[in-house]
């Protein structure tokens, strides 16, 4: 049978999708060519937002690279735009002049966003955010610039200012209403997000009405309709989109909205369809995935002829990707004069959920601060489950659980756990079952599962852990260290100790990774793993970052900045006058107290950094590395009338033994002397606190951006005890953390009972003490290092550049 030609305009998520709905239902019968505007293969738009925010790269976010439509035998031009179509001749022409003829051709050309049309909109410095190009725009001027305004407090501004925070910049987000996500949320979930996300950093200018982009060359801020004016470097415009139907309506296709589709996808014109965001139906137009999959799936059965199902519109749910801020919206979440509905609202907790109900029936639900039971909710909206004759506020409570049963036991089959892609707990279970899945990404492949906003990767896990029982341990971590190995971290570890292997390429070579020269994520994970199994391995310089390089932390200008260690925040006349003397004869611009209670010497230039070190005569702050940074501590016993224990002579004895080791990511200590906890020890890696008799120790705190309380790990008797402790706690996390996993994420992952059960064991502990004690002993001082050794320090700061 001759094949089919169909072709596919719009190489994006949602047309793609399609086609692989179509490849698994008759792959034989089609040849396919697909267009696609920018020059990449289909990626995860969705995830744009975590490269912005830090937590995966460009790289990672492919979702079907060359090679998959090479092997599908599919045509793709990408970097080419489909101009025109003669539906007559059953054509289809492109801006470099090629034509193609098809049989079937779907439209799936997604969206645009709104620029808004002031004056200066088109300054450089003004971007939308809505692809790898507008993503990479943002990267850089992070790099180069400190202020941003974000027009739009909808999902994609607010996770638009959460990436910028995240790349150091300062971002106000200008919101044209008085609620922010207003078509997401009410007013009382809008007023707890907005004050969440100003703890987190972010300023909103509310109802501000955006009237010109100002500027010469480069956008220098925004003015106002009330006349006022924010400065900015960087302005984002995410006001909205709008479908993207030039190429349909010039082709005679009917338009409204979007290109109108009947419950088919099919438009007006026969063998023309339209799937995804540039599809109306029903006057609806859809902006999340999982309504465009829905529509895939039933265009794939038409176009393939194995079915007949309709689309007859989705009910959507919404989450904001911003880590730390738990919002969920689904259905008719709006009061009027037809629904009533229940909420609870603990002011003190920042917990707010409010379930809406029409006819004994719910319709809607939103939740802030507590969202688990997002999926069960939008299950009961997407069923219209009848409740009459049950209190409704039972409804906002689940299931009791047994008590030692995971939540995801109790979970019927037949609830959606990944929202995106529509894939049921029974759909999950099943394939782990009958296809001998073990790993995440196995289920991703085989189900679709956690392939899209990845939002449902923790009950996907939770799933797998509960099917699999024990076997799940191991295969947990199975999760490659980057793109350039398939291999896991403890895969590779393993390696390195069976074939002995001593350095960065070495290991890159003989574990033939796909990158010969590696990456940025791996070249300094395998030099911290290789110094950490063999304590003599010497640092190599060219896989670490540049701060710990150099030995100092590069400023915005290029300058540096100096931090002389000063042992538990306490100094002396002499070094204070040393530190004075040198910021005179460098003309060092600031000088400016740390939050660890250290001195900091900022502007720098990198020429001058071997000859202030040699002046100060001080040992390194290791105010730049991934290493033991301060140990902060409280006034103490000595003066303080409240103290209990020597806070000060206990910092500086933990400052002392553990500085210049190498950790997994930068740790940071305190000793408060009694529970007032002037030091902050709750919020630090390792956290002291003297109480009557002894002292509390707890871990995994953190005061960054991923704010946490530490743990409280045990109570100790004496000072030995906290530095044995402290030196087994440290040992253990350089041995089991991934690289750049600070103590807060990875006691998380291990689980405090085990960190404790491990530390608990008398034996166990005075190995990792030993094994500490022998990697301490190679520690050596680097800017005396530095100093005293004319060929590095020539190569550092003489010719080297960063
Ligand atoms: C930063 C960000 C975060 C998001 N987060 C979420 C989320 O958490 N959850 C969620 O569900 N959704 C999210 N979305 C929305 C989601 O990404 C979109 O709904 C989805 O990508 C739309 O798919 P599509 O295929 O219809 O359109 P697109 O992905 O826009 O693809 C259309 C493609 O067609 C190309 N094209 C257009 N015209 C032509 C032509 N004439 N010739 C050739 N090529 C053409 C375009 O260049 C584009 O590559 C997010 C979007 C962004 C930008
Ligand atoms: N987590 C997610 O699900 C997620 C994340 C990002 C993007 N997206 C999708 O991407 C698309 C685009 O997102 P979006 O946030 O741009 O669209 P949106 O329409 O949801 O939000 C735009 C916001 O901008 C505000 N606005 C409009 N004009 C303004 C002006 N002149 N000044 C200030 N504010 C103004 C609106 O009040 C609205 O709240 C949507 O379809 C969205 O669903 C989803
Ligand atoms: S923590 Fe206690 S002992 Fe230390 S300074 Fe504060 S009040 Fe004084
Ligand atoms: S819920 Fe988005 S990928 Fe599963």
């Amino acid at each position: 049978m001759e094949k089919k030609k169909l072709v596919l305009v719009g190489n994006g998520m949602a047309g793609v999708r399609c086609i692989e709905e179509i490849l698994k239902m008759k792959a034989e019968a089609f040849d396919i060519t697909i267009f696609g505007s920018e020059p990449h293969p289909n990626y995860n738009r969705i995830l744009l937002s975590t490269v912005l925010q830090g937590d995966t790269s460009i790289q990672d976010i492919t979702l079907n690279d060359r090679a998959w439509y090479e092997k599908n035998n599919i045509t793709l031009y990408t970097g080419e735009t489909v101009t025109s179509i003669d539906s007559d001749r059953k054509s289809v022409h492109t801006d470099l002049g090629r034509e193609v003829e098809y049989d079937q051709l779907i439209l799936a050309t997604g969206s645009e966003p709104f620029m808004l049309p002031v004056p200066g909109a088109d300054k450089e410095g003004v971007t939308a955010f809505r692809d790898i190009k507008d993503c990479e725009t943002m990267i850089d001027a992070a790099q180069n610039y400190k202020k941003a305004i974000v027009i739009g407090g909808g999902l994609l501004g607010l996770e638009a200012a959460r990436g910028l925070i995240n790349l150091g910049m300062q971002v106000d987000v200008v919101h044209l209403g008085s609620q922010l996500m207003d078509r997401q949320l009410d007013g009382t979930a809008a007023a707890l997000l907005k004050k969440e996300l100003e703890q987190q950093g972010m300023n909103f200018l509310m109802e501000k009405q955006t009237t010109e982009i100002i500027g010469n060359k480069r956008a220098e801020g925004v003015r106002f309709s009330d006349g006022s004016v924010a400065n900015a470097d960087l302005v984002v415009m995410a006001v909205g989109i709008r479908p993207n139907v030039q190429l349909a309506r010039n082709s005679g296709i009917a338009v409204n909205r979007g290109i109108l589709v009947n419950d088919y996808l099919e438009t007006e014109i026969p063998d023309i369809y339209a799937v995804g965001e540039c599809a109306e139906h029903r006057e609806m137009v859809y902006g999340l995935v999982a309504p465009l999959y829905a529509q895939g799936k039933i265009l794939a059965e038409r176009i393939t002829e194995t079915g007949s199902s309709k689309y007859e519109g989705s009910v959507i749910s919404t989450q904001l990707k911003v880590s730390g801020v738990d919002v969920f919206s689904a259905g008719h979440f709006m009061d009027d004069e037809h629904t009533k509905s229940v909420k609870i609202y603990d002011e003190v907790e920042g917990v707010y959920k409010k379930i809406v109900f029409r006819d004994n029936r719910v319709i809607g639900a939103v939740m802030f601060g507590e969202i688990q039971d997002g999926p069960r909710l939008f299950k009961m909206i997407l069923e219209k489950q009848d409740v009459s004759g049950i209190p409704k506020i039972a409804v906002l409570a689940a299931p009791v659980e047994e008590a030692a049963e995971s939540a995801v036991a109790s979970m019927p089959e037949n609830e959606v756990v990944c929202g995106c892609n529509g894939v049921t707990k029974g759909a999950i279970c099943d394939a782990i079952v009958n296809q001998g899945l073990t790993s995440l990404d196995e289920v991703r492949d085989c189900t679709n599962a956690s392939r899209s906003c990845g939002g449902c990767k923790p009950v996907v896990s939770e799933l797998l852990e509960y099917t699999l029982g024990d076997d799940f341990k191991y295969i947990e971590q199975k999760e490659s260290i980057c793109s350039c190995t398939s291999l896991s971290r403890e895969e590779v570890l393993e390696e390195i100790k069976i074939k002995n292997l001593k350095f960065v390429k070495e290991v890159m070579h003989v574990l033939d990774w796909r990158e010969k020269e590696g990456c940025s994520k791996c070249r300094p994970a395998l030099n911290y793993y290789l110094g950490m199994m063999n304590p003599q391995h010497e640092d190599e310089a060219a896989s670490k970052f540049v701060n710990e390089r150099m030995h100092a932390n590069i400023q915005k200008d290029g300058t540096y900045s100096v931090v002389p260690r000063m042992y538990g925040g306490v100094t002396t006349a002499e070094d204070l006058r040393k530190i004075a003397n040198v910021a005179e004869a460098y003309n060092v611009p600031m000088i400016k107290l740390t939050g660890g209670q250290r001195i900091d010497l900022l502007g720098i230039k990198k020429e001058d950094l071997p000859n202030v070190w040699a002046e100060l005569d001080m040992p390194s702050g290791y105010a730049y590395g991934k290493t033991l940074r301060t140990v902060k501590t409280c006034v103490g016993e000595q003066f303080c009338r409240f103290g209990t224990q020597d806070s000060t002579s206990l910092g500086i004895e933990l400052e002392k033994k553990f500085e210049r080791l190498n950790t997994p990511h930068k740790v940071k200590m305190s000793v408060s002397a009694c529970p007032r906890n002037c030091a902050e020890s709750g919020i630090k890696d390792f956290g002291i606190v003297g109480v009557d008799g002894g002292f509390e120790l707890y871990v995994g705190g953190n005061g960054g951006t991923h704010l946490r309380a530490g743990d409280l790990l045990c109570t100790v008797q004496t000072k030995e005890e906290v530095v044995t402790m402290a030196a087994a706690f440290m040992q253990y996390y350089r041995e089991t953390a991934h690289y750049l996993e600070r103590t807060s994420k990875w006691i998380e992952r291990m689980g405090l009972e085990h960190v404790r059960e491990v530390l608990f064991d008398e034996e166990g502990r005075s190995q990792l003490v030993g094994r500490i004690e022998e990697a301490l002993s190679y520690t050596k001082e680097p800017w005396k290092e530095i100093i005293n050794n004319k060929e590095t320090k020539e190569k550092l700061f003489e010719s080297l550049s960063v």
